[in-house]
């Protein structure tokens, strides 16, 4: 394979900024421009996984030119294959972060024969080496990305292989059931009449359905705390939508004007509501117009609801409700709800109604513009999470791709155990038994999948 080479930290200025380059040429391609900065000499040898002191040059044909172009005065390590991270020779360059010398550095390094890493790729290798498995590496943009506490204990779980052992140890009690149900099936002579059908029942049940579905429900249970709670402002136009994205992020994302119409596309921005990670988006104002840049906005809206876990459904309460609210509320009844009664600070207290059929919704009054009654909003939402994601005791959580996985799994194995219940033959039944296999080797990356790599590993930065 071909050595690769990339920035592995944030471009900008920094106290240090990291080179990385890995493949079998990394080690003579460092040799060729690192100099020890006492004598300017080469280094003849070196240890492996230890820090040297010296500088990178832009190698030329003699030493003298040699000095006129010192690009950095760096430390640099060399870690010899196959104890790395991607179990291939390593080399760090740790320099000052600077834009210019990162890049100088990097640009050397490929003159060298180096290439330019794709995003992703040095985990990649870590993969396809074996040193990691799909789990981890997507633990590695998990912990990356996490940004609450508990998202970050999650991701460091996962990272440190947990999920991996689970999954692992799941396929192991499968595989076992099959080794001696085969060897029934073969050699029915010997031993057939010792597959007892009700012990593999309880084998499949204890060591296989009950740890999947347990897992599937700590994703229902758990997903918010990694994924976010999804919420989503709706309203009819100039309800205050935008005002109330604002006065949440506190700051001016989205555009206000007293003009109904105003907001034509998702705004969406994040933030976190007592530790919860909260997805929030502004979205059109929904009512039936013709206009055709609103329409495309509120067919939007309309597809984005329908994934939120929570809509704060906006009303004007200085106005009467009219058919437009009824008919946005028709459209997100089945969702979870909180009925934001916007613009108080117009309405005399208590002069409020809210019709029979809303009742029962979960509701407050506030006024976005005022800055009225939003702390007790986000208390009200951050409810709505941790109603979600109650007590949730383990710190590992399945991801939509490994919830998936399992539950096409867990079909394959309910198959089976409703095969071994109707007295089918084990031929059969491990059929289903080998399916249900397959799908857990899935999650951890057992079968190479392009379409699931590319999609995992699209999502990772330049560098990692
Ligand atoms: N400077 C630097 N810091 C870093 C990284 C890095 O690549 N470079 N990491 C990069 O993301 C993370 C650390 N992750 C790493 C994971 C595995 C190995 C590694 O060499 N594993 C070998 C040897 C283990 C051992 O010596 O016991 C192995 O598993 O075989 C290195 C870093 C965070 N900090
Ligand atoms: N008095 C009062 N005015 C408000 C309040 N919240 C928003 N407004 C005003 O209502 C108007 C519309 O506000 P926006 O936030 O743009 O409303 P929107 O729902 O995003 O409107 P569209 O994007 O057009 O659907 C602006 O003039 C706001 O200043 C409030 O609590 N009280
Ligand atoms: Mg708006």
């Amino acid at each position: 394979m071909d050595t690769i080479a990339a920035i592995a930290t944030p471009i900008g200025s920094g106290g240090i900024g990291i080179i990385r380059i890995s493949g079998s040429a990394a080690i003579s391609i460092a040799y060729s421009i690192f100099r020890r900065t006492s004598s300017f000499a080469k280094l003849v040898n070196h240890e492996s996984h230890r820090f040297y002191y010296g500088c990178i040059i832009e190698p030329g044909q003699d030493s003298i030119h040699e000095k006129n172009r010192i690009i950095d005065e760096v430390l640099i390590v060399f870690m010899e294959a196959p104890k790395t991270y991607t179990r291939e020779d390593i080399v760090e360059i740790h320099a000052h972060s600077g834009t210019a010398v990162l890049k100088s550095i990097l640009n050397i390094v490929i003159q060298q024969g180096a290439r330019l890493a794709n995003p992703g790729e040095f985990t990649y290798r870590a993969f396809l080496n074996g040193r990691i498995d799909l789990t981890q590496a997507e633990g590695v943009i998990d912990i990356i990305n996490a940004k609450t506490d508990r998202a970050h204990q999650a991701a460091a779980a996962q990272l440190m292989g947990g999920m991996k052992l689970k999954i692992e140890s799941i396929i192991n009690s499968l595989l076992s059931i099959l080794t001696q149900t085969e060897a029934g099936i073969d050699f029915p002579e010997d031993i057939g009449d010792e597959i007892d059908p009700d012990k593999v029942l309880e084998l499949l049940t204890k060591s296989g359905i009950e740890p999947l579905k347990k897992m599937v429900h700590e994703y229902e249970q758990a997903h918010i705390i990694r994924d976010g709670l999804k919420v989503v402002i709706a309203g009819r136009p100039n309800a205050g939508k935008s005002s109330l994205m604002n006065r949440l992020l506190q700051k001016e994302r989205s555009i206000v004007t007293s003009i109904p119409g105003t907001t034509r596309d998702l705004i969406e921005d994040s933030l976190v509501i007592k530790g919860v990670p909260i997805v929030l988006t502004d979205t059109a104002g929904l009512h039936n117009t013709d206009e055709p840049v609103e329409k495309i906005g509120i067919e939007r809206a309309y597809r984005h609801i329908k994934e939120a876990d929570l809509i704060l459904f906006i009303i004007d309460a200085s106005l009467e409700i009219n058919e437009t609210d009824i008919n946005i509320y028709k459209t997100i009844s089945h969702k979870p709800i909180i009925l934001v009664m916007n613009k108080s600070d117009l309405i005399p207290d208590n002069s409020y109604h809210i019709p029979d059929y809303w009742q029962d919704l979960l509701w407050i009054k506030i006024s976005a513009l005022h800055n009225l009654e939003i702390d007790s909003l986000k208390e009200m939402i951050a409810q709505t999470a941790i109603k979600e994601a109650i007590e949730y005791e383990s710190s590992l959580i399945p991801n939509i791709r490994h919830k998936q996985s399992i539950e096409k799994s867990l079909k394959s194995l309910i198959a089976a155990q409703q095969g071994i219940e109707m007295g089918m033959p084990f031929e059969l039944i491990n059929i289903d038994i080998q399916d249900s296999i397959n799908h857990l080797g899935d999650v951890i990356g057992k079968t190479i999948r392009e379409d699931i790599l590319d999609h995992i590993f699209s999502n990772f930065c330049i560098g990692k």
